[in-house]
């Protein structure tokens, strides 16, 4: 049977990178996408000002929602102290399975916990099942028709609090209008562009990063 894009990228990181070594799978992950096949990982590019934000605010609880093969989940958890956690919720089994191999790979599997799932059923059950009061950083890159539901569904299940921040992939291509609209108007939140580009590719994207004021 024919391999899939994730299952080639994932070859990719264990011909190319180091196992235990979480900057080699980002390496790798990125000269795939740039000289063998283009995937919709948040890139290098846009994963500096990922690693940026992180940094900054160094996280002690992060959500991500849509992990897709595990590139940000490792960028992210590579940078996180040591009792911080990192919950990434994916849709798609095939995509999780391959990420549950590449976070593996880089040896994050401990500060990791990848839930299989839709965001809108899991956010509702995160307190109690996950054991988690609130998140200090979120990382949004899933279905583009979900953000903004889901940034009212985890205010409403009181995952966010004062200080907490909301990072969004792809908010010009593909696009999160309903969302931009939402978090740059809401008193509720401050709100800031980082202009970048489309992972591997000229084309304008970027990341809004939205702190929630309580
Ligand atoms: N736990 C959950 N709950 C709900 N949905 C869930 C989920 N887990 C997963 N999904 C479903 C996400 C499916 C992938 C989302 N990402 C994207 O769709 C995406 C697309 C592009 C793109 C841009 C230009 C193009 F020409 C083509 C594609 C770039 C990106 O950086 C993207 O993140
Ligand atoms: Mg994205």
């Amino acid at each position: 049977t024919q391999s899939t894009r994730p299952q080639r990228l994932l070859g990719a990181v264990k011909k190319n990178a180091t196992r235990g070594d979480p900057r080699s799978v980002v390496k790798a992950i990125d000269q795939f996408c740039r000289q063998k096949e283009w995937a919709m990982n948040v890139g290098d590019e846009k994963g500096c000002i990922l690693d940026s934000v992180v940094s900054e605010l160094n996280p002690a609880t992060v959500l991500e929602l849509g992990t897709y093969c595990g590139y940000s989940t490792v960028r992210i958890a590579s940078m996180l102290p040591p009792h911080a956690k990192l919950i990434t919720l994916e849709f798609n089994p095939d995509y999780a399975a391959v990420a549950r191999q590449v976070i593996a790979w880089a040896g994050l599997e401990d500060k990791v916990q990848l839930v299989e799932g839709a965001s809108g059923d899991l956010i509702p059950k995160m307190s109690e099942q996950f054991e988690v009061e609130t998140f200090d950083l979120v990382f949004l890159d899933h279905w583009k028709d979900r953000y903004l539901p889901d940034t009212k569904l985890m205010e409403e299940c009181g995952l966010l609090k004062k200080g907490s921040v909301l990072l969004a992939d792809n908010v010009i291509c593909p696009g999160t209008p309903e969302y931009l609209e939402y978090v740059r108007a809401s008193p509720r939140y401050e709100s800031q562009y980082f202009r970048s580009h489309l992972e591997y590719t000229k084309v304008e994207d970027g990341l809004e990063k939205s702190v929630f004021l309580g």
